[in-house]
């Protein structure tokens, strides 16, 4: 079976089918490894990155991937190996891109609430830019880069109010969402920018949400931050960078999503910013990472209802949370078996939620206790959102590469969780 494909195969991905990944015999790594456990294809995630950076030939372009979808360390590793940089939305992304080797000057730091802290930490570090998405931000980012007698490279995140993405949680650019500022209050930040002592306003910023399946969002985002760089330019304002931010969406459901190919989504990219020579900045998440993970997880038991059969797995919503959170479709098979007539379940994890669901209704070969299933496509925001919710500890992770697998994170252990926590002994008055 073929995971990485739509019912069009894109050529970039690998097409492993459900027993292997990048070489690796499924059933074998869970012999090894207690489920559940998320596993990673480091080829199928190169060769995502090789072909964003083949479409983006011949443009001054930077990859920096956002942290948030996938934050190990080994993930973070294999992207500076490919020359891919970090976007980053919090201290501890810093330090993780940092941690990972990704030089400062490949990091951009975006995110509605950056605080003073994380502010002075990163123009420490010598972050690249800082995608400013509100006037107290962008004073603030002032007087810390005066307080460090350093210049903080600042670009506006604008809102052009566009409706993109798969749900209205992970849709940022309508006027309503938290993110950017409208492109009046952007022009009036350029207008004022001479006040700025230790800020270079000098880059626009535009991210209009995830999990986006078509180019028309991208289009229309892009023409809006497009004529406003060239009315700034027209101004005699010097925009040195654009970054356009993620969102590219990936197949969760074969046969169903059908995403934008690379070459289709920077050519939109091409012929909004034609004439620009500054750099471009892009930040794809999901895009790289999401269909070269899995989460392999085995069926506790088959649960009979009064109305519905269960197959209840051990992961559970706090190891994968976007079905609860999103109702997000994720293809769900038994790695092995003979053939056998399908039956429908509601795949259910032990959490104590209604909603801890990965499918309802869902048709698969009948299954019984013990059998491997993958829950395809979680390499983006899979284990970055995982929680120790009811107790549960973090899973581990291991990374596939031809035939070999590393484990990249051990299962935490009991001990692990509860760390930092402590009795209540130590009172103080207050
Ligand atoms: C500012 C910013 N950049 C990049 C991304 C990555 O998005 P995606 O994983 O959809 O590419 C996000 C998340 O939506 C974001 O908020
Ligand atoms: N976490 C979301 C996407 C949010 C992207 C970050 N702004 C998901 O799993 O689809």
């Amino acid at each position: 079976m073929n995971l990485m494909t739509n019912a069009a195969p894109r050529a970039e991905v690998p097409t492993p089918d459900a027993a292997s990944l990048d070489g690796v015999d499924l059933e074998y790594l869970a012999s090894r490894l207690p489920t559940p456990f998320h596993a990673y294809s480091a080829n199928a995630i190169r060769q995502r990155i090789a072909m964003l950076q083949a479409a983006l030939q011949g443009l001054d372009a930077q990859i920096c991937f956002a942290v948030k979808a996938n934050s190990n360390l080994a993930i973070l590793q294999l992207m500076n190996e490919a020359g891919v940089g970090a976007d980053i939305v919090s201290g501890g992304e810093l330090w993780r891109s940092l941690r990972a080797g990704i030089p400062a000057d490949r990091i951009v730091f975006s995110g509605v609430g950056k605080s003073g802290d994380e502010i002075a930490e990163a123009l420490a570090a010598g972050v690249s830019r800082f995608n400013v998405e509100s006037h107290h931000e962008l004073l603030m980012l002032d007087r810390i880069a005066s307080s460090q007698r350093t210049l903080a490279h600042a670009a506006v995140r604008i809102n052009p109010d566009v409706e993109a993405g798969a749900h209205e949680k992970i849709s940022t650019g309508k006027a309503e969402n938290k993110f950017g500022v409208s492109i009046a209050e952007a022009r009036s930040w350029f207008s004022s920018a001479a006040g700025l002592s230790h800020v270079r306003l000098d880059g626009l910023h535009v991210h209009i949400g995830s999990q986006i399946l078509e180019l028309e969002p991208f289009r229309l985002a892009l023409a809006r931050v497009a004529e406003f760089w060239r009315e700034l330019v027209r101004d005699g304002h010097t925009i040195n960078s654009i970054d356009v931010g993620g969102g590219l969406g990936v197949c969760y459901r074969r046969g169903h999503d059908r995403p934008i190919e690379a070459g289709a989504y920077v050519a939109v990219i091409r012929e909004a910013l034609a004439g620009f020579e500054g750099r471009i900045v892009l930040e794809p998440g999901r895009y790289l990472v999401a269909e070269a993970g899995v989460l392999m997880t085995r069926v506790i038991r088959v649960k009979q209802g009064e109305q519905r059969r269960f197959l209840v797995v051990d992961a559970a919503m706090n190891d994968l949370l976007r079905p609860s959170l999103y109702d997000a479709w994720h293809d769900i098979v038994p790695v092995s078996g003979p053939p056998r007539a399908a039956v429908t379940y509601d795949i259910v994890g032990p959490v104590c939620e209604t909603g801890d669901t990965f499918a309802v209704a869902r048709e698969l070969p009948a299954c019984k206790a013990g059998d491997l299933l993958l829950v395809a496509a979680t390499g983006a925001y899979g284990a970055s959102m995982g929680s120790n919710y009811n107790s549960r500890p973090l899973l581990a992770e291991v990374l596939l590469d031809d035939g070999r697998y590393a484990v990249i994170r051990r299962r935490q252990s009991f001990e692990e969780m509860i760390a930092g926590e402590q009795p209540a002994g130590n009172w103080q008055t207050a």
